[in-house]
């Protein structure tokens, strides 16, 4: 009998909705060909896979320094992106991925973006946004996307941030993910 520490902290925790052997719960998110799935198992192997189109999810589990990660990559096609919203709840932080060399779609992505912003269940998630495909010619670097995404103006009540990519090379990945991981703690 009694109440001892550990259940205390156990009682408190799922108070809060967080129980301590919980992965860290993260979506990933963009257009279809953003390069969601690539940076998955980049993060997760350190290997580039070869991709097909995602229809439906991939699910991973990914250890970064100490933390593990539950990384849910969606597929991005438009048919797809209505059941986005499944996955909405218990978020820790998103990552959505913008294939920064497609400046035809860069206006679809921020709309989807910003209508995914405005759902309650995500109210106050962090957001790492990736701009990747830096490798090619045709890329915005990350201060122009994160202008033509308009972010500044509009998510003021959000931890926010753009970093360059190139998920085939393994570049500004890790640089991404440590933003992310301090933005998810101090929430
Ligand atoms: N050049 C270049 N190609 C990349 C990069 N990242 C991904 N790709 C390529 O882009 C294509 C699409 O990548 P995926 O990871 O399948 O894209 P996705 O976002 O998962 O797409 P969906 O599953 O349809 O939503 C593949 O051919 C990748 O090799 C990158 O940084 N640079
Ligand atoms: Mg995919």
């Amino acid at each position: 009998m009694g109440l001892t520490v550990s259940s205390l902290v156990s009682s408190l925790a799922s108070l809060v909705g967080w129980k301590k052997d919980q992965d860290v719960r993260i979506l990933m998110l963009g257009l279809d060909s953003a390069g969601k799935t690539t940076i998955l198992y980049r993060l997760q192997i350190g290997e580039v896979v070869s991709t097909i189109p995602t229809i439906g999810f991939n699910v991973e589990t990914v250890q970064f320094k100490n933390i593990k990660f539950q990384v849910w990559d969606l597929g991005g096609q438009s048919s797809i992106r209505p059941y986005w919203r499944c996955y909405f709840p218990n978020t820790a932080g998103i990552i959505y991925v913008i294939d920064a060399s497609d400046r035809a779609r860069l206006d679809t992505s921020r709309t989807e973006l910003l209508t995914m912003l405005a759902e309650d269940e995500l109210r106050g998630v962090p957001l790492l946004v990736f701009a990747n495909k830096q490798d090619l010619p045709d890329a915005l670097g990350p201060d122009e996307v994160s202008d033509r995404l308009g972010l500044a103006g509009a998510e003021k009540g959000r931890q926010w941030s753009v970093h360059g990519s190139c998920a085939t090379e393994g570049k500004g990945l890790e640089e991404g993910l440590d933003w992310l991981v301090v933005a998810i703690k101090k929430q």
